[in-house]
């Protein structure tokens, strides 16, 4: 989702001062998680993979939670056209590992098996569900895992895990990965202040020095104003998408996205400093119905089974019958 899902710089332009790290907006505040268990994670379809449940019921306009990015690259559509600019993901992903392994290799097992790390046990597996991918929440909490261990080895087991990956392999495969599920947060002066004196990493959330250095020597940072920053979550980045109906229609009835990514006043997505994500209720959602937002214009590389999708298909086959 790098290519996609574009959010605004934490300071852009909806009043909300990102100077006050950690601070939040009055109408957060309004509608600040409940400590009870917000959401939880379980398997959609062996086709659709993981997905986001909402583990009670979540008021319209609530703030069902924020979270910490797992990693941070920096991306830019030049790389998709020539491999050799390829690094950076793959250089954050490889610090990500060093203190996440079990989380990433859990949640997202295509990437995993594209590095040749072997599914982990049902058991492990659940373990980590149920106590560390909910880790980066600043917001909001999990509730428990829905995962099944028949739904976890059916899901888990279709990857083909490479024995011997090479460098080169792995290092599509990061890109591809973050081409799928990363959030970009326009530059806008994050960048800037953190890596223009040459003082590198000011946060653990910041790019990794190494990330940076592989995209600087290829000419892809400071100087390359279309390289964003990309933020994998380990929740956020787990979110389905649900294609918006056609003629729009009132959010509290419709089958459409249930959930977006907002904060602040102006209504469009907005990162949370420092570069958390904030997901927000657009209607009223039942404990067990998944979250969905719209991915927007960007090319989807899957067919779609949202529910508008599997209503229409049903409407079709009932007119041809
Ligand atoms: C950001 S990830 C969401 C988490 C993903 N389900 C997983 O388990 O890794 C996006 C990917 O999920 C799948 N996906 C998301 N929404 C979908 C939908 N409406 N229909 C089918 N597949 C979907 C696609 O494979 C897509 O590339």
């Amino acid at each position: 989702m790098a290519s996609s899902h574009t959010a605004e710089g934490s300071d852009g332009g909806d009043g909300f001062d990102a100077a006050k790290q950690g601070s939040l907006p009055l109408d957060f505040l309004g509608n600040v998680p409940s400590d009870l268990p917000a959401v939880t994670v379980g398997l959609v379809s062996p086709t659709v993979g993981y997905g986001l449940f909402a583990a009670r019921d979540i008021g319209k306009n609530e703030f069902i939670f924020t979270e910490a990015p797992l990693m941070t690259g920096l991306y830019n559509e030049m790389y998709v056209a020539d491999p050799s600019l390829v690094h950076s993901q793959h250089q954050a992903y490889r610090e990500a590992l060093a203190h996440s392994r079990f989380e990433l290799n859990t949640a997202f097992p295509l990437l995993a098996a594209r590095n040749g790390f072997h599914p982990l046990s049902y058991n492990e597996a659940q373990r980590v569900l149920v106590t560390t991918i909910g880790k980066n929440l600043i917001h909001g909490r999990l509730g428990a895992t829905t995962v099944s261990q028949v739904e976890y080895e059916s899901y888990s087991s279709r990857f083909h895990v490479a024995e011997f990956p090479l460098e080169e392999d792995s290092r599509r495969a990061a890109l591809d990965f973050f081409k799928h599920y990363a959030f970009q947060a326009r530059r806008r002066g994050l960048l800037g202040r953190s890596l223009a004196g040459g003082i590198g990493r000011s946060s653990p959330l910041d790019p990794p020095a190494s990330a940076v250095a592989a995209a600087d020597a290829v000419g892809l940072t400071t100087a390359n104003p279309s390289t964003n920053e990309a933020c994998i979550y380990l929740l956020g980045s787990l979110i389905n998408h649900c294609c918006t109906p056609a003629g729009g229609g009132a959010p509290d009835a419709w089958l459409g996205p249930n959930c977006e990514w907002r904060i602040g006043s102006s209504g469009l997505a907005q990162f949370v400093p420092p570069r958390h994500i904030c997901v927000q209720a657009r209607r009223a959602i039942k404990q067990g119905e998944q979250l969905t937002w719209d991915y927007g214009k960007r090319e989807k590389s899957f067919v779609c089974e949202c529910a508008n999708c599997r209503r229409n298909l049903v409407a079709h086959y009932c007119r041809v019958l």
